[in-house]
């Protein structure tokens, strides 16, 4: 009789869907052009609906002050209205998300181009529940990036103009992705802050707190 000999046991790295760190996590991706109004709306979905706010241009910003190996790179791809490496922004939002006990978080500005989306699913194997898109003309978006009074080195007009090309170039087509998916939420954001809320408040409805 021959040998019994066990078959190799098959070891999978499988890593379960949304989840992160064992936590099953709800994302939505906030997406729209420069100035569309995602960072307001972000923080009122906060307040109302207890979501963690994420912005990708805030934590490379971040980056940057930090004094970080990657901070001059960053600054000069901000500064050209460029997308960052997707290594860098996917390492930064991970590390936030971990770090926090929050299971709902909105991702704004993020995925800027197809890259950065394609990056995001293979490494975190996290898809959206779905993504709201702010929908606004370029010239409501410029007059408010120019009224912003932030100090950010990219709200000057010349930066502005590259980061509309970007815009429709790399991020645009990131949406059509999203939209042949069925899962672009599309918001009119050239109406005042509180009528957009109106609108965003439907579409988050299903995420509203249970009342104790
Ligand atoms: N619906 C709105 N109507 C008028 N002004 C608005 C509206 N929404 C936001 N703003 C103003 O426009 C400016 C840009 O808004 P915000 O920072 O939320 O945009 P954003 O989409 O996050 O921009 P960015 O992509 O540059 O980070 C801010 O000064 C904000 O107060
Ligand atoms: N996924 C991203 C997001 C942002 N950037 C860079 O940051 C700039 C500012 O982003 P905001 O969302 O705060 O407007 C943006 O113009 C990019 O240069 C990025 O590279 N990748
Ligand atoms: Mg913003």
């Amino acid at each position: 009789m021959g040998t019994v000999v066990d078959a190799p046991a098959v070891v999978t790295e499988e890593v379960a869907e949304n989840t992160l760190g064992g936590k099953k996590v709800t994302v939505v991706f906030v997406l729209g052009g420069p100035g569309s109004g995602k960072g307001t709306q972000c923080a009122n979905i906060v307040e109302h609906f207890g979501f963690t706010h994420l912005s990708a241009g805030d934590l490379l910003r971040a980056e940057i002050k930090s004094g970080s190996e990657n901070g001059t790179m960053i600054e000069n791809m901000i500064k050209e209205g460029k997308i960052v490496p997707s290594e860098v922004t996917i390492k930064l939002l991970q590390e936030a998300m971990i770090k926090n006990e929050n299971d709902k978080f909105l991702i704004d500005g993020f995925p800027r181009n197809e890259e950065n989306r394609a990056a995001f699913e293979n490494v975190t194997k996290i898809s959206p529940a779905f993504v709201l898109f702010f929908d606004c003309s370029e010239e409501e978006m410029e007059r408010r990036l120019l009224g912003r009074n932030q100090g950010r080195v990219d709200d000057n007009i010349e930066t502005i103009k590259k980061r509309f090309k970007t815009f429709v170039e790399s991020s645009l087509p990131v949406i059509e992705y999203y939209n042949s998916k069925d899962k672009v939420k599309k918001i009119d954001a050239a109406k005042p802050i509180p009528e957009v809320f109106e609108d965003v408040k439907t579409i988050f409805a299903p995420y509203a707190p249970k009342a104790e």
